[in-house]
């Protein structure tokens, strides 16, 4: 299935200069859905993650289901001040803003197996603090996966020593 026809894309949203990809358009239609993340899936699958890690809000969208197809578990990384146990920090940058992550202190136990997914890759910043996280509790990052990778914003040079998947590139 052709799965880029399904983002809308929005010129100057959140800010000028920025060409905003739209996932909504592509969530309502349930094949489309359900195409994005079994071939997420596929991509992941044979690394055997013990777990799914994805950044609030779009990264809750796309992995949430990624890990329920492959019968593993999922860990939200959330924006500050939502999880209501101990938790650790990293702060990020990205297009066009910047924010603070944070995650369960006890969320991966030490050695587990992580895939870090999202929505979109653009400049990197929100994996990088992603990353940041999982490395405080010291999970085993297998690889990175998007739905969208922006490739025109070079994430992947900051990102280098990781495996890196998506399904559609601009
Ligand atoms: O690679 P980067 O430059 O960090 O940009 C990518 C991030 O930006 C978007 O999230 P956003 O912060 O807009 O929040 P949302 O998921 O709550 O919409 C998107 O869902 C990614 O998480
Ligand atoms: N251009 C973009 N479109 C959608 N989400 C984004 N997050 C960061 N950059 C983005």
């Amino acid at each position: 299935m052709d799965l880029k026809p399904k983002i809308r894309e929005i010129m100057d949203f959140p800010k000028k200069g920025i060409n905003f990809k739209d996932i909504t358009t592509l969530l309502k239609d349930g094949q489309a859905f359900r195409a994005s993340i079994k071939s997420m899936a596929e991509l992941i699958r044979d690394r055997k993650p013990d777990l799914i890690v994805g950044p609030e809000a779009r990264g809750f969208i796309v992995g949430a289901p990624l890990a329920y197809e492959l019968g593993i578990g999922f860990v939200p990384a959330r924006k500050s001040g939502k999880l209501p146990y101990k938790t650790i920090h990293a702060k990020y940058q990205l297009e066009y803003g910047n924010d603070v992550l944070e995650m369960h202190i006890d969320a991966i136990n030490p050695g587990q197996k992580v895939i870090i997914v999202d929505d979109l890759l653009a400049t990197g910043g929100t994996i990088f603090s992603t990353i940041e996280l999982v490395k405080q509790l010291k999970g085993d990052i297998l690889a990175l996966a998007f739905l969208i990778e922006l490739t025109y914003l070079n994430g992947r040079e900051h990102l280098k020593e990781y495996d890196i998947y998506s399904v559609i590139r601009y």
